[in-house]
């Protein structure tokens, strides 16, 4: 059983395929924050952005099989023009993305991207691997194709990433009360250390999902 807090198409808006049309299936529940704001000030990771408690949300849902969510996502994609994109993201996708679904997926026709936390171990075949560290949390998933570190945080400096095998190294701006000096911050630090790309978060710039 899956439980899905919602499912939309939009363009990804954050690193390296910035700007690309995808279906984003938002998994329920995390392991590094309850989703309560009574729990943010003490969660291994406060400073999330993104409400994914419950199934309640746009096309959100229970899914039974593998193939009963393959059908649901299928159905937003919405052309036969281009390569179908799905982007698994959550809370944390880890703690419920399994091979039967990636295959599942894979076989209607779908690439397929996640976004994870890197704290626990994925499924194979993933096409897209972003990996976004959070405070001390223990990376078991130390390789992929970006690494996207939200900037800055005091227990996570991007030194810290640096010798690990991502085709890509992201700093995205800490979205918070202070994200114009953060995103100055992130500015400073990519020119000073040139491997780091900058990542914004497109789609709340021009107000999309
Ligand atoms: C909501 S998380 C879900 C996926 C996974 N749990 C993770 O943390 O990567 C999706 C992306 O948003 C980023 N994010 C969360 N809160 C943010 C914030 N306040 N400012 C900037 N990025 C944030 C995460 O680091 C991650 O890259
Ligand atoms: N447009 C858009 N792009 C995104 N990239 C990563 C997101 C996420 O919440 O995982 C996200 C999101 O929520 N919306
Ligand atoms: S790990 Fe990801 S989903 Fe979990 S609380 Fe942090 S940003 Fe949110
Ligand atoms: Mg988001």
């Amino acid at each position: 059983m899956y439980s899905v807090k919602e499912m939309f198409y939009t363009l990804q808006g954050e690193g390296a395929h910035a700007g690309r049309p995808a279906v984003f299936c938002r998994f329920s529940g995390c392991n590094l924050w309850s989703g309560r704001e009574q729990d943010r000030a003490t969660a291994i990771c406060d400073f999330c952005d993104t409400d994914f408690i419950g199934t309640d949300g746009q096309n959100g849902g229970k899914f039974a099989t593998p193939q009963a969510l393959a059908t649901a996502i299928m159905s937003f994609w919405p052309t036969p023009e281009g390569k179908p994109y799905v982007v698994f993201t959550g809370g944390e996708p880890a703690l419920q993305l399994t091979q039967e679904l990636v295959s599942a997926v894979h076989n209607c026709g779908f690439e397929i991207a996640v976004e994870t936390n890197g704290t626990k171990p994925l499924p194979n075949d993933i096409d897209w691997i972003c990996v976004s560290p959070k405070a001390s949390a223990p990376l078991v998933i130390n390789q992929g194709h970006e690494l996207k570190l939200v900037y800055p945080q005091s227990d996570a400096m991007p030194e810290r990433f640096t010798e690990l095998e991502f085709d890509n190294f992201y700093l995205q701006p800490l979205d918070s009360q202070s994200s114009n000096q953060n995103t100055q911050h992130v500015i400073d630090y990519c020119l000073r250390h040139p491997r780091w790309k900058m990542s914004l978060q497109t789609h709340k710039i021009v107000g999309i999902d």
